[in-house]
């Protein structure tokens, strides 16, 4: 391995054992929060940009298909990010602070749960959506880092990466989705990991 290889690695090692050590009881908190959401027959939203879109993208397929269950029905999740001809008539038409506020109020309902991503904490898109979230009675979850920025205050539950380096943090915050989809499977079907 490379010294840069070797320093990459070791730097997102520990970045995510630091996490993953200081917020446990707080991702234990929302993997429940996401299950009982589910239960109730509401259902999860998830926004971010850039790096965050995807991973929203990829949270939302794990759930809308399956994660480690062989054989389970259909969770309700959706990516806001993905629809390009609402992206580009909201961002052109009014503002891209609100692409994913707009869609929110479309889709989103009390008892939803919102998983906003942002490294920064502070994109502005973001920011506007979990008003809104908060707006409609939803739940908020927030994928943050650095100091968790605007949205910290925002969240029901703010899992802060401790980490200044956005690729770093987006590396937790795949980590993390994995961990919640599996979290919340075992709950809802556990006679699948019996
Ligand atoms: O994937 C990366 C960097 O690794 C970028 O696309 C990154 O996601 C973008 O710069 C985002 O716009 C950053 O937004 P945020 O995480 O601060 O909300
Ligand atoms: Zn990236």
């Amino acid at each position: 391995m490379s010294e840069l290889i070797a320093r990459i690695v070791a730097e997102s090692i520990e970045v995510k054992r630091r996490f993953f050590t200081e917020s446990g009881r707080e991702i234990e908190r929302a993997g429940r929060v996401i299950a009982e959401v589910i239960r109730s027959g509401c259902k999860i939203l998830l926004c971010g940009n850039g790096g965050s879109a995807a991973d929203a993208q990829h949270i939302a397929g794990e759930f809308v298909n399956r994660f480690i269950c062989a054989d389970r029905r259909a969770l309700p999740a959706l990516a806001l990010s993905t629809d390009g001809s609402i992206l580009t008539c909201i961002a052109n038409d009014t503002a891209f602070d609100r692409v994913f506020a707009r869609q929110i109020e479309a889709f989103g309902a009390p008892g939803d749960v919102l998983i906003a991503i942002s490294t920064s904490g502070d994109s502005p898109n973001v920011i506007a959506a979990a008003l809104q979230a908060r707006m409609q009675e939803m739940k908020i979850i927030g994928f943050l880092g650095r100091d968790g920025g605007r949205m910290a205050s925002l969240c029901d539950i703010a899992l802060i990466v401790p980490s200044a380096n956005t690729q770093r943090i987006q590396e937790t915050h795949n980590l993390l989705g994995h961990i919640l989809c599996e979290m919340v499977e075992r709950q809802l079907f556990p006679e699948q990991f019996s």
